[in-house]
């Protein structure tokens, strides 16, 4: 039996010899590397922080002591420590979550993975402790330097200082990278305060020293300790950051070293107001293949050969990163205007090979999305024209900054919003299903949704060519599928895809659902349904075609890989009605609820986004309510139809 086999839950660390602590930590890597190379997942932030999270277990007592994980997808360690130590189901359907999920454990607390909002979680339950009779509770929260560069966490570090007696722990894990090695003065900051000796010797015993005097010691130190860094700085040319926001810094410590990591957090737990303890790691530690990759060390991988750590996933087919990517650098070559920003996710959003081919004229802003969206604003205020690439999910970040510093100023800025819809692993956080409901009420914005690789090349050149307003481009992950070609294009560039003498329903397909859309047609065809097929390819506005031709059907059927509520079926309905045309209305797309993760296809099944749900639902909607014909339908469908419709 290993020991990693023998510990069901934190309090079975505490007894365990040095020695036994160093083969626990071989055995999680052994097993992390194992487990993670069949199943995908963060292999490299989690091999980077085996010795940190046993240590944080055996200092403090959790559940009875929150621990808040920042993005939460370095907390396999976590799961393997507290209860899971079968990672075999990991971000599979009804398997174990990529992240910390409460209904798993009570030792999880914060789900979602979006970044830098482990501070904010920490400072407020830190005041919930103290408010509540329970200042003696401690919360630690474990915050990426990539995660660090995330304005929240400044929000959070502004609000937390040491002028007060919270139990706070802020432990600074420092890889020094966040896919790729992360940017900015505050990567700078602490690359050199991890790279100074004199500094890390003089603070280590300066700092045991004075604790030994007990509290009054350590007023006495936090005053030497404010003129130390004051005096530092001077000579390390660089402002020590955290005194000078006059909260307690420890550090740097070896991460790796359990021992000192411990000795840290003891210090830093008994310290009574709030402690950053900076703990310099290193993202897949202990697994070559991990170690020496060098665009990001393993940060998210597919499955893997586990000894070469080569993908076992090979797929021939262009993904739709990789046609946006190629895309875009070919718009920048007759293009010098156009210029790309990314949130620390260069690789994975594809501009990377826009930075390759034009290196000045790429920016990473780091885990920064609303500083993203208004630092584009400015670029386009200085005539150039922004690419803003980022998740779907992570532009909800920046709805204030698309609104009303891009909007508002009628900046020609393009987002590119990859892995937009039910994206699957990654969970409720991570699917990019609400940028369609919360971006169509900005004003003046322009929404685009190409169907296969062709139109997201298309729509791609006419959205960098919008100088006067924002424009959006939201494809989903992975490879691109098949290409739909019209059968003829509409005067506003609606693509009719399929046309049905009979006028019965009109399906209008958003981005990649014309794949969906067509496959319903041919099953209400087999009805004796006549079912149309158009594709208005950008979306927001609904083109006024769409609306026209609503108007000589039965039934209109919006599909789209996006939330119902607020969703472009909800646009078409309004503009329909605005326009006097009372053809009913059924829009078809993702519940309004956090969709667990899973494989995408079993999540689509799940909430009934197929061709043969949506078939038959449309079926009996048209046969069983026998609808009038649209020029005089005025009735509503039937109340209670199945979920997916809103009529
Ligand atoms: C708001 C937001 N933007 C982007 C991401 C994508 N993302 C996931 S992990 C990561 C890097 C995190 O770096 P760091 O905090 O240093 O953690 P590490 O992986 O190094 O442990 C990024 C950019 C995210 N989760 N949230
Ligand atoms: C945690 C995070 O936000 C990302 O690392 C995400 O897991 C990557 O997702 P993809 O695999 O879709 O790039
Ligand atoms: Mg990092």
């Amino acid at each position: 039996m290993t020991l990693l086999e023998t510990i069901s839950g934190p309090r079975d660390l505490d007894a365990l010899s040095p020695e036994q602590l160093e083969q626990l930590a071989r055995e999680v890597r052994e097993y992390l590397v194992a487990s993670v190379s069949k199943t995908g997942g963060h292999l490299g932030p989690n091999l980077g922080v085996v010795e940190l999270t046993i240590a944080i277990h055996r200092v403090f007592d959790s559940p009875r002591d929150a621990i808040v994980f920042d993005t939460g997808h370095q907390s396999y360690v976590h799961k393997l420590l507290t209860g899971r130590r079968d990672l075999s189901s990991l971000r599979t359907t009804g398997g174990l979550a990529g992240y910390p999920q409460r209904s798993e454990s009570v030792h999880d607390v914060v789900e979602s993975s979006h970044a830098s909002s482990s501070l904010s979680w920490a400072d407020g339950i830190s005041k919930a402790f103290e408010m509540t009779g329970q200042g003696d509770r401690h919360v630690v929260a474990v915050v990426g330097d990539g995660a660090l560069t995330g304005g929240m966490t400044w929000e959070a570090l502004n609000n937390i200082s040491d002028d007060n007696t919270r139990n706070l722990v802020v432990i600074v894990n420092d890889n020094g990278r966040s896919y790729a090695p992360t940017i900015g003065g505050m990567a700078r900051f602490l690359s050199s305060v991890r790279t100074r000796p004199s500094y890390r010797s003089l603070h280590e015993s300066s700092s045991r020293a004075f604790d030994k005097l007990g509290s009054p010691g350590r007023a006495f130190y936090r005053g030497v300790r404010g003129g130390l860094h004051g005096f530092l700085s001077r000579f390390s040319g660089n402002e020590a950051l955290y005194s000078n926001l006059d909260i307690k810094y420890i550090g740097p410590v070896d991460g790796h070293d359990e021992h000192a990591v411990e000795a840290a957090l003891r210090q830093a737990k008994s310290y009574g107001a709030p402690v950053i303890v900076h703990a310099i790691t290193e993202k897949g530690r202990g697994y070559e293949p991990a170690r020496r990759d060098a665009a990001d060390q393993f940060h998210a991988v597919g499955q893997i050969d586990p000894e070469t750590g080569e993908s076992l996933e090979t797929s021939s087919a262009p993904s739709w990163t990789g046609v946006f990517a190629d895309e875009l650098v070919s718009l920048a070559e007759q293009n010098p205007r156009l210029v790309g920003i990314t949130a620390a996710m260069l690789r994975p959003t594809g501009l990377h090979r826009m930075a390759e081919r034009f290196p000045s004229r790429v920016f990473d802003v780091g885990i920064a999305e609303q500083h993203a969206a208004t630092s584009a604003a400015g670029l386009a205020f200085g005539g150039l024209h922004p690419v803003v690439a980022v998740y779907a999910t992570f532009i909800n970040r920046a709805f204030d900054q698309v609104l009303m510093d891009v909007a508002l100023h009628k900046a020609g800025v393009t987002f590119v919003l990859d892995r937009a819809g039910v994206t699957g692993p990654d969970g409720p956080s991570h699917h990019g299903v609400w940028d369609l409901s919360i971006l169509q009420v900005v004003p003046g914005i322009r929404i685009a949704a190409p169907r296969d690789s062709v139109r997201l090349v298309e729509e791609l050149g006419e959205a960098v060519a919008v100088d006067d307003a924002p424009t959006v481009l939201r494809f989903p992950k992975g490879t691109v599928g098949t290409e739909y070609d019209a059968v003829r294009r509409l005067d506003d560039g609606v693509d009719v895809l399929a046309e049905s003498e009979r006028k019965d329903v009109l399906l209008v397909t958003v981005g990649p659902m014309a794949g969906i859309g067509l496959e319903v047609a041919q099953r209400l065809e087999a009805q004796g349904i006549g079912a149309t097929v158009v594709d208005p390819r950008w979306v927001v506005p609904v083109p006024r075609s769409v609306v026209d031709l609503s108007a000589e059907y039965r039934i209109v059927v919006s599909i789209e890989d996006g939330i119902r509520v607020g969703g472009i079926g909800t646009r078409i309905r309004q503009d329909l009605r605005e326009a006097g045309v009372d053809t009913a209305v059924t829009e078809i797309g993702l519940p309004d609820e956090f969709l667990d993760h899973g494989s995408r296809g079993d999540i689509l099944e799940r909430v009934g986004l197929t061709p043969q749900h949506i078939a038959r639902d449309v079926t009996a909607m048209v046969l069983g309510s026998k609808l009038p014909h649209a020029r005089n339908a005025g009735a509503d469908l039937p109340a209670g139809s199945s979920p997916q419709q809103r009529v």
